[in-house]
């Protein structure tokens, strides 16, 4: 664990108390700094010598989790014996519909309960913890549909996102002055990131005039003003135009840079490739497999599970005559049955 590592204090009252959202570790809009001193470089390296299986162990895992199992009536949404997520890459989440990404997502930061599982955050279990308190330890998360809030404005949205924060403490509410200062710190630190994500123009208008695209980027923007060391995002591409699409993935790279880990779930397989260091693959609630991009989706197995059998890969000469002919004898069976 790098010993910058901040030991943050477990109970949400002591933390708003004693951790205001800090403005000084990376400048949202500012110098680029690194917000956590991670060895990125370091880090994907380490990777190269993990092996392709489902549930491996990491070199430095920021996330863990043990027998996380959710059912719904009958059906078992999400069954995961095992999972570790390397700090300071990025680890895409994928899987057919249904198989359990968002259940899981929704699990890990406190949006939901399991039936029984383990997992825990830098070393310390977060079992049960409320999703305020998992985003105050520095864990947050964005929604496949974008939970901004339509009739506030873009700014009152990001100071929403600000949690932490002295007001919210009915001890700090004497210190009326500090409560203040950290009013100007958030407004501040907004405003930051309202430029970086190229918001700042919408500032003033209400959340629901915003296309899907600059939701996402709002979303995006809203979750960092926790500070968070890991970000989770569910499908940021989903609903963005090909154009919004470049910048966002411009943006999840910087996260990296800055030395947040991010593990996001998408569809969108270019943006797979294109950005992922490790690609963790679920289906029917089970991690399935495990690798590099190009590993993962060359991996038959993988193909199968998300694509279904009937994959479009090059059939030989020889396969096609095969089907063919299955197809003839099929047709000429059917035909004998109607005789
Ligand atoms: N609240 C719920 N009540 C009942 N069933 C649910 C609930 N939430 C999820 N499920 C079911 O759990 C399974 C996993 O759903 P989940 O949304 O986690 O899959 P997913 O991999 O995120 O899919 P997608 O890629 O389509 O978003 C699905 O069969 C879904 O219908």
């Amino acid at each position: 664990m790098p010993d910058e590592q901040q030991e943050r204090p477990d109970s949400s009252d002591e933390w708003a108390v004693a951790q205001p959202v800090s403005t000084t570790t990376a400048g949202p809009a500012g110098p680029a700094g690194p917000a956590f001193s991670v060895d990125v470089a370091a880090s994907k390296r380490a990777l190269a010598d993990v092996d392709h299986t489902p549930g491996v162990a990491k070199p430095d895992p920021i996330l863990k989790a043990d027998n996380v199992v959710r059912t719904f009536g009958g059906l078992t949404a999400v069954d995961v014996d095992h999972l570790e997520v390397q700090r300071g890459v990025i680890t895409a989440l994928i899987g057919p519909n249904g198989a359990g990404k968002t259940t899981l997502f929704n699990l890990l930061t406190g949006f939901d309960r399991p039936d029984s599982g383990d997992w825990s955050f830098n070393g310390r279990s977060l079992n049960r913890a409320p999703a305020y308190k998992v985003a105050r330890m520095g864990m947050v998360r964005t929604f496949q549909l974008t939970k901004v809030l339509s009739k506030l404005t873009v700014i009152e949205n990001m100071r929403v996102g600000a949690t932490g924060q002295r007001g919210e403490s009915l001890l700090a509410a004497l210190f009326a002055p500090l409560w203040r200062s950290q009013e100007t710190d958030n407004t501040e630190r907004a405003d930051g990131l309202l430029a970086r994500f190229l918001l700042d123009k919408k500032r003033e208008d209400f959340a629901g005039s915003l296309s899907g695209g600059q939701r996402k980027l709002l979303e995006m923007a809203r979750s960092l003003m926790t500070e968070p060391e890991l970000v989770m995002l569910d499908e940021p591409m989903a609903g963005v135009n090909p154009a919004l699409k470049q910048s966002l993935l411009g943006h999840v790279k910087s996260l990296r840079e800055e030395g947040r880990t991010v593990l996001f779930v998408e569809h969108d397989m270019d943006m797979v490739r294109d950005i992922s260091d490790w690609v963790v693959v679920m289906a029917q609630g089970r991690i399935v497999a495990e690798g590099p991009p190009d590993a993962v989706m060359a991996d038959p197995a993988v193909i199968d599970a998300y694509l279904g059998a009937h994959h479009d890969t090059e059939l030989t000469f020889e396969a096609e005559e095969q089907i063919l002919a299955e197809a003839e004898a099929e047709i000429e069976q059917e035909a004998h049955s109607n005789e």
